[in-house]
C-alpha cells in the first residue's frame, strides 16, 4: 500500500494517545459465503480537476541509479496532493455494514475471537521478515494451532491515522486525506475477502489490536517477479507471455466485479510454489463500477450516473499509483476508468522484457514529465512483431486509443473497411499471437494452475526460510512480533479520535475456504 504516498505524503510526526479498548463480538465479519462475490464495495469518487501544481516532485527526491532494478516503493514518495476540491464520501449502509464507517471504540478480545474461529497475535508464531512498506511489515508466520503457513500483513494504525503537517492544507484537505487513507485499508480487507481467484492471494484472517491492524493472507514462497526479475535482468518472451495471461486473467476477474487494481508492478506480482503469478498487494484497489446502487441509471455512450449526485460512478478520480507503471490519464488528473490497468500491465510487459518500465527518470519529477508529454514509448526493434504490435496497443497514452481489453477479451469488434492511424485495436484479446501458446480455458478454470507448472520454478527447500525473498527482509531481526521502532502510537490530535474507525476489520473466512487452499 506504499502508493498512498502519491496522494500524500506520510510525514513521520511524534505522537501521543491511544485508542480505548472494548470486546465486542459484534465487531467483525464471519465470512459463510465460500469466497463468493456478492458485496457492494466503495462508492466512485468525486469528479476533481488536477492543475498542473499538484504534480510537483519530492524536493527530497533522489537520483535513481538506472542500471540497477530498484524497488519502486523505495523511491522518494511523490507528492502528488489530493485535490482539493474532493469531496468527502457518504459510506453507504452497507459499507457501514462491512465496517468501513462506524462510531463505536472497540476490537475483539482473543476470547472472543476465538470463540469463533479467529485468530489473534497470540495465535502465530513469527518466522521472518517478507517485506516491508509503507504502513508496516509482512512476515512469515505459523499459526501455533494448525502449524499451517500465512503471510501476516502488519498496519500501523498510526502511519494510518497521522495527520499531514502541511500548514498549507486546510482542515477539510487532512480529513479527506486521512479518510481516504482509512478507506484504503479497509477497501484491501473487503475487497480480499470477496475473492477467490488462482491468480490472486487469498485473505484467511483478520484482525486488530491497539496499535496494528493485521492481515493474514495465504504465503506465497516463490518470492516476488521484482526478485527474479533483478536475478535474471529481462526475461524471453515466451516466459512473458506467459505471465501476461495469468495477470489478464486475474485483471478481468477484477474488473468483471468493478474492481480497478491500480498498482500492477512486480513488487506485487508473487509467483507460487508452482510457478503461477499471484497478485498481491490490493491497499489500492477501488471499486469503481456502477453496479453497486440500484439507484444508479445510465446515460449516453454507457456512462453510468448516480441517481443522486448526478456524477459519472464508473470512474474514478484519485491520483495514485507507482508513476513508472501508471495510466497518463491517472496522473492527468482526469477521470479514468479499468482501462487504466491495461496500461500498466503493457508497462510490466516492457519491463519484463526491457529491463526497465517505458518511462523511467531521476526522479518522480522527470518520470511523470516524460510520461505526460513524451510520445508513445519506443518499443525495441528486436522483439517479435507480434510482440511490437501487443505493447503498442496498450502503452498507448490516450485511452480513446488504447486497446479496451475487457471489451475485446474474447471476441472481435465490428470489422472496418478502412483502419485509420493509431484508432484502438478492436481484435480479440485472447487470440493475439503473442497469446498462441496460452491455453485460456484451462487457466480461465483455473486448472493450468493446478496441474502445471509456469516457466521460472522457485526452488524451495524448506517453506520456513523463504528462500526466494530478498535477504535485505529475511535477515531482518526478529525476537517476536515486537515493533521495529516506528511510530506506533495513536495520534490525539485526529478528528478520529474518540471514534474507533477500524471497527469491522475483524474477518475469518468461511472453513470450506480454508479447507480449499490447505487440502
Ligand atoms: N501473501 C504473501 N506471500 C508472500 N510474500 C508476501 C505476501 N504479501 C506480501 N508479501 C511480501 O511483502 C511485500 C510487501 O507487501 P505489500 O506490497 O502487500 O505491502 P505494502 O505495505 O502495501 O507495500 P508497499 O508499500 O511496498 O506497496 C511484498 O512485495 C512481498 O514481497
Amino acid at each position: 500500500m506504499s502508493i498512498f504516498s502519491l496522494d500524500e505524503e506520510i510525514c513521520k510526526l511524534t505522537v501521543n494517545g491511544s485508542c480505548a479498548v472494548l470486546d465486542d463480538e459484534e465487531e467483525f465479519e464471519q465470512d459463510f459465503s465460500s469466497g463468493l462475490w456478492h458485496k457492494n464495495l466503495l462508492s466512485a469518487e468525486p469528479k476533481a480537476e488536477v492543475p498542473k501544481q499538484y504534480l510537483k516532485a519530492s524536493p527530497s527526491s533522489s537520483p535513481i541509479n538506472l542500471t540497477r532494478r530498484r524497488r519502486s516503493s523505495l523511491y522518494d514518495k511523490m507528492s502528488v496532493n489530493t485535490p482539493p476540491n474532493t469531496r468527502r464520501f457518504a459510506l453507504s449502509a452497507q459499507e457501514q455494514k462491512d465496517g468501513t464507517g462506524s462510531n463505536n471504540s472497540s476490537y475483539c478480545s482473543p476470547g472472543v475471537l476465538q470463540k469463533h474461529g479467529m485468530r489473534s497475535l497470540e495465535d502465530f508464531k513469527p518466522i521472518r521478515v517478507l517485506g516491508c512498506g509503507a504502513y508496516g511489515k509482512v512476515l512469515l508466520v505459523k499459526d501455533s494451532h494448525t502449524h499451517r503457513l500465512y503471510a501476516m500483513k502488519q498496519l500501523k494504525k498510526a502511519e494510518i491515522l497521522i495527520l499531514e503537517d502541511k500548514n498549507s492544507d486546510t482542515e477539510e484537505t487532512k480529513d479527506d486525506a486521512l479518510e481516504k487513507r482509512l478507506e484504503r485499508t479497509f477497501a484491501e480487507r473487503i475487497i480480499l475477502s470477496q475473492l477467490e481467484h488462482p491468480n490472486i492471494v487469498k485473505l484467511f484472517y483478520s484482525f486488530h489490536d491497539h496499535h496494528k491492524l493485521y492481515l493474514v493472507l495465504q504465503f506465497i514462497p516463490g518470492g516476488e517477479l521484482f526478485y527474479h526479475l533483478k536475478e535474471q535482468g529481462t526475461l524471453d518472451e515466451d516466459t512473458v507471455t506467459f505471465y501476461a495471461a495469468e495477470i489478464s486473467c486475474a485483471l478481468k476477474f477484477l474488473h468483471e466485479r468493478g474492481i480497478v487494481y491500480r498498482d500492477l508492478k512486480p513488487e506485487n506480482c508473487l509467483l507460487d510454489e508452482r510457478g503461477h503469478l499471484v497478485l498481491t498487494d490490493f491497499g489500492l484497489s477501488k471499486k469503481s463500477a456502477a453496479d453497486t446502487d440500484v439507484s444508479d441509471c445510465n446515460g449516453k455512450n454507457g456512462e453510468v450516473f448516480n441517481a443522486h449526485s448526478g456524477e459519472p460512478v464508473n470512474k474514478l478520480y484519485s491520483i495514485i499509483g507507482t508513476p513508472e507503471y501508471c495510466a497518463p490519464e491517472i496522473l492527468e488528473g482526469k477521470p479514468y476508468t479499468q482501462n487504466c490497468d491495461w496500461y500498466s500491465l503493457g508497462c510490466l510487459v516492457f519491463d519484463m522484457l526491457i529491463g526497465k518500465p517505458p518511462y523511467t527518470g531521476v526522479n518522480h519529477k522527470v518520470i511523470l514529465g516524460k510520461i505526460l508529454k513524451d510520445k508513445t514509448p519506443k518499443i525495441p526493434s528486436y522483439l517479435s512483431e507480434g510482440m511490437k504490435d501487443y505493447l503498442g496497443a496498450l502503452l498507448k497514452k490516450d485511452v480513446t486509443k488504447r486497446w479496451d481489453v475487457d471489451k475485446f477479451w474474447n471476441s472481435d469488434g465490428p470489422r472496418l473497411k478502412k483502419k485509420k492511424a493509431g484508432q484502438a485495436k478492436t481484435t480479440s484479446y485472447q487470440t493475439h499471437f503473442v497469446f498462441r501458446k496460452i491455453n485460456w480455458v484451462k487457466l480461465e478454470t483455473g486448472e493450468l494452475q493446478k496441474s502445471s507448472v509456469g516457466p521460472i520454478l522457485p526452488i524451495i527447500t524448506n517453506w520456513e526460510l523463504a528462500e526466494n525473498f530478498d535477504t535485505e527482509f529475511t535477515e531482518m531481526r526478529l525476537d517476536s512480533h515486537a515493533d521495529d521502532g516506528r511510530i506506533d502510537i495513536l495520534p490525539a490530535t485526529t478528528r478520529f479520535e474518540h471514534k474507533d474507525v477500524f471497527k469491522g476489520f475483524s474477518y475469518v473466512a468461511s472453513s470450506s475456504y480454508l479447507d480449499r487452499h490447505f487440502l
